[in-house]
């Protein structure tokens, strides 16, 4: 699939702009704060219907504006596909071909995007949020009904939350017959999430295990674990974990009473590395750990591809710099003629690939771009 034109009216640094891209590389660039990040951003929010950098909607309108709005034409295997996200002070619309869609999961998925920036350097090192949000994203866009569990479990959980907190100040008697009502909610959504986080990581594994070991010239062999929180195990089925997950919320419950928080669930759990059967988060060099997120990476491409049966399109914020030759080619060859690809970066003198020879070249400058023939 590939994005053949984008319009931004309104979207950070940008007032207008209308833009046609390749369906190969496009390198976007430009000195720093001229709006190159803005427009991958743009990019990845047209796929997403939010932004990679701010959970805030609000940062994307243009300071002083009452709205924002991205359009973009998508060609898939289904042809050509309007798409649209309009962010307002009154929340966003999503359409595709100027029908909106009353739920983000009928528009998630239709366009998918996998993004490598920077701070994915920093999934193996980086807190457990940072490599929770990894699952979320990336599974959301391959099995939407993926982030209908999520958002319900955090929906649940919110209420949990305020519950415990609630009685811990003194603020509700300890109801238990309320608090085994949203516990058995919880429970429901919980299991259906990690759920489809085991799976998901035993597919990402099958593809990134390959592609590690290659990376690393046959040296190393990479495994990825899914840490629950609960005391369940990926061989479980789902009654068997339902039960486990409940003997947990009985066990803790006194704990959870005084703390005035759930203590574990979904939003505790957490992913694990193992290089050669050790950690890296704790052993791993710098060189295992930047292999290990370029292997998700495109492990990541691989899986999509083999879900939707085409290629997600990739957006490589400022990270070919970070990468050395040897794994800036590996990438580089491994998406060649088969990607749509958009890079940024201040200066093109770091990547030597032929990749860049065939690219579209675009130049920023506050806010306007200029197409370089
Ligand atoms: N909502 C907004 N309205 C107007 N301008 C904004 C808004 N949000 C960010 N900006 C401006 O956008 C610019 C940053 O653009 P961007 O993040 O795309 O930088 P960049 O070109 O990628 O630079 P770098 O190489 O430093 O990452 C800054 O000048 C910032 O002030």
């Amino acid at each position: 699939m590939y994005i053949n034109q984008i319009t931004l009216k309104d979207y950070r640094n940008y007032d207008q702009l209308d833009l046609t891209f390749e369906n190969k590389v496009n390198v976007i660039i430009g000195e720093n704060a001229q709006g190159k990040t803005n427009l991958m951003e743009a990019v990845y929010v047209l796929a997403m219907a939010k932004s990679h950098r701010t959970p805030r909607d609000k940062e994307l309108i243009r300071w002083d504006q009452p709205f924002a709005k991205i359009e973009g034409n998508l060609h898939n295997r289904n042809g050509p596909l309007q798409m649209e996200v309009v962010f307002s002070n009154k929340g966003k619309k999503v359409r595709i071909n100027r029908i909106e869609k009353k739920r983000l999961s009928d528009y998630i998925g239709t366009c998918n995007i996998v993004m490598f920036a920077p701070e994915d350097l920093n999934l193996v090192k980086g807190s457990p949020q940072v490599r929770r949000r990894f699952l979320d994203m990336e599974m959301g866009q391959i099995h939407p009904v993926y982030l209908y569990h999520l958002s319900q479990y955090h929906k649940v959980l919110k209420q949990r939350n305020q519950w415990l907190k609630d009685v811990q100040q003194r603020k509700q008697k300890p109801d238990n017959t309320m608090l085994d009502v949203i516990t058995d909610q919880l429970i429901t959504s919980a299991v259906s999430v990690i759920e489809k986080r085991f799976s998901f990581i035993r597919k990402l594994e099958k593809w990134a295990k390959p592609i590690h070991n290659e990376i690393s010239r046959g040296s190393e062999v990479l495994s990825i674990k899914y840490i629950p929180s609960i005391n369940v195990s990926e061989d479980m089925d789902l009654s068997t974990m339902r039960v486990k997950i409940e003997e947990d919320f009985h066990r803790l419950r006194e704990k959870e009473l005084i703390r005035g928080t759930t203590i574990v669930g979904p939003h505790r759990d957490d992913l694990q590395f193992l290089v050669n059967d050790r950690d890296i988060q704790t052993y791993g060099s710098q060189g295992q750990q930047r292999t290990t997120a370029l292997s998700l990476k495109l492990a990541e491409i691989e899986l999509i591809h083999e879900k939707v049966g085409e290629y997600p399109i990739l957006l490589l914020d400022d990270v070919l710099s970070e990468l050395d030759d040897y794994r800036q080619s590996h990438l580089l060859n491994t998406i060649q003629g088969k990607v749509q690809t958009f890079v940024t970066t201040t200066s093109v003198e770091g990547i030597h690939h032929q990749t860049l020879q065939e690219a579209q070249m675009y130049i920023v400058r506050n806010g306007s771009i200029e197409v370089k023939r």
